[in-house]
């Protein structure tokens, strides 16, 4: 199906000015409205947090520039032979205009550090890792501010352990541009297995959801905003009240698009359930619960590769 540009999701702005990020104030209570609403109907929403400055934003796209502009031979030092989807990702099945890098633990300057290490050999880049550091870290404090907001939104405040314990993946993306005159698949149509993705683009757009009733709309972020997505083991969590949305990226004219997300990712052995508070008379139970590494395990199984992205939750651990 094409996709309708008209549009748009929920625009939400957390300011660290005012009263609204005081929990328990009315502005918090609003929000967390606002927060569930948009993760219940459309999965997805842009966020505006006044903490990341621009210019940090300009540091971390023009790191990830140096980094994608290196020599194959020496991104590829970057490949992770023992875990999938770790390190570099070239020219995979994934397309033939994607590549990726991803780095465990993007919130750890050690680990970034670990990283610069491989691909510049025993010097580093130092400037690499001082703009990522400084930017995951805000994430992973925005990423804390709406999954208590996610539990307040639900009267689970209280119960955060209900809530799979997870870690930051960093990865960041580059996709070539098309043939001239052609569209694209740059990423093709998925949902994100873990809790939640903050995702934050270089002005080149390209990025699409899925409505809910099957049609593709383009989203057109601010230059500031970032944007959220519920991943499937929220949508676990909440019972499937919350939407895991389809999206992918579609790439037309003549720009290359830079983009890097935080992916919250729990220990492969971790137990995914719903929230006992969130099964009821109205609400019955839809999954079984699961652990985490099985379900990844399926997503790569002939099975899954036969049917749709979105779908494998569901038909992994669906209760029929
Ligand atoms: O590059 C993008 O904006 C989308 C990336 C994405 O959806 C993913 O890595 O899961
Ligand atoms: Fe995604």
């Amino acid at each position: 199906m094409g996709s309708d540009s008209q549009i748009q999701v929920p625009v939400i702005k957390f300011s660290v000015q005012g009263s609204d990020l005081n929990r328990g104030s009315e502005g918090w209570h609003n929000l967390c409205k606002r927060v569930r609403e948009a993760c219940e109907n459309y999965g997805c929403f842009e966020v505006i947090y006044d903490k990341i400055p621009i210019d940090l934003r300009t540091e971390a796209f023009s790191a990830a520039r140096q980094l994608f502009d290196l020599p194959l031979d020496a991104k590829q030092k970057g490949v992770n032979p023992t875990r999938r989807n770790l390190g570099y990702m070239g020219q995979s099945s994934l397309g033939s205009l994607y590549e990726a890098f991803a780095i465990e633990d993007g919130s750890n300057y050690d680990s970034l550090k670990s990283f610069t290490e491989v691909i510049w050999p025993d010097i580093g880049n130092d400037q690499f890792c001082q703009a990522f550091i400084s930017m995951v870290k805000l994430l992973d404090e925005l990423n804390n501010i709406l999954e208590l907001m996610i539990l307040d939104s639900y009267g689970l405040g209280d119960k955060k352990e209900s809530i799979v314990e997870c870690k930051t993946l960093l990865r960041l993306m580059k996709y070539k541009a098309p043939p001239s005159g052609e569209s694209m698949a740059g990423l093709r149509a998925h949902t994100d297995k873990g809790l939640f993705t903050i995702l934050c683009e270089d002005q080149v757009s390209g990025l699409e959801v899925e409505k809910k009733d099957g049609q593709w709309f383009k989203l057109s972020p601010s230059p500031t905003s970032f944007i959220f997505f519920v991943g499937d083991l929220l949508k676990a969590w909440s019972n499937c009240r919350m939407h895991a949305v389809n999206h992918r990226v579609m790439m037309t004219g003549d720009k290359e698009r830079y983009s890097f997300g935080v992916f919250a990712l729990p220990m492969d052995a971790s137990n995914i359930k719903a929230a006992k508070e969130l099964v009821d008379e109205e609400h019955p139970q839809v999954l079984k619960e699961f652990r985490y590494k099985d379900y990844l395990d399926f997503t790569y199984s002939e099975k899954a590769r036969s049917m749709d992205y979105h779908m494998h939750m569901l038909a992994f651990a669906g209760i029929m």
